[in-house]
């Protein structure tokens, strides 16, 4: 997996890769690692699949109850405690390792919160296997702001990264953008390795297409002869 985050002039941008493996081989080539945790709030997850799905899950019905309780928007930092306290009773065996982004009242947040329940507030954050990949991109390109169309291209860009570095990434692109009062979930916003179908087109090839270069034919010896004779 990658997935990232950044923080630009109107908010958030959130990123993700769509793969999912399972050893070797590819599980999902087009799974969501974007997920809802408010209207205002989402979170990207990395790790084992089903922890990053159930724990996103849990802690976006409790937001929902304390939405119901409170009468007012979800804050960013109310998810992220919900977020580290559950991974560290866990101590690490919940493998979710997330990049949680929002806008809220008190402006935009972007965490990192990793499976033992750590969290770092940053300007710019990825996690996963094409972390490295991903950072290096915006180690050297990101800057304080960005507008939207410039966060998105560098979200995207980040992601591509891990896409074709990291054999643990791969397939699309889906971004996320989180503004006040509005929010733009771009699933599949880039598909950089479409399918090609080979396959419909054949492997017929016609006469001659393949240019001979030289022809030689080799007399075999009469007593070569007579024994490949009888082997037939
Ligand atoms: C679909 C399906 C099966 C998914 C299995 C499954 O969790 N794969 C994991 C890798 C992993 C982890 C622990 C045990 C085995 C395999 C995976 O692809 N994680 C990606 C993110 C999730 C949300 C898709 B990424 O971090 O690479």
């Amino acid at each position: 997996t990658t997935i990232v985050g950044l923080v630009f002039q109107d908010g958030v941008v959130l990123g993700a890769d769509t793969r999912a493996t399972e050893g070797p081989i590819v599980a999902d080539k087009n799974c969501e690692k974007i997920h809802f945790m408010a209207p205002n709030i989402y979170c990207c997850g990395a790790g084992t699949a089903a922890d990053t799905e159930a724990v996103t899950d849990m802690v976006s019905s409790q937001l929902q109850l304390h939405r119901y309780a409170t009468g007012r928007e979800s804050r960013v930092v109310t998810a992220l405690s919900l977020l580290k306290t559950h991974l560290f009773r866990y101590q690490g065996y919940v493998s979710a390792a997330l990049v949680l982004g929002g806008v809220d009242v008190t402006g935009p947040h972007l965490h990192t919160i990793f499976p033992h329940g750590s969290t770092d507030t940053l300007p710019f954050a990825t996690m996963g296997s094409g972390s490295l990949a991903a950072m290096a991109v915006f180690e050297s390109k990101y800057r304080e702001g960005l507008n939207r169309a410039e966060g998105i291209s560098l979200v995207s860009e980040a992601i591509c990264s891990g896409i074709f570095n990291d054999l643990g990434s791969g397939s699309n692109v889906d971004v996320c953008v989180i503004t006040e009062g509005h929010v733009e979930y771009l699933r599949n916003y880039q598909l950089p390795n479409p399918r090609t179908y080979i396959s419909s087109r054949g492997y017929s090839f016609s006469k001659g297409q393949t240019e001979v270069l030289s022809a030689r034919v080799t007399p075999l010896k009469q007593k070569e002869a007579v024994a490949e004779a009888d082997f037939m």
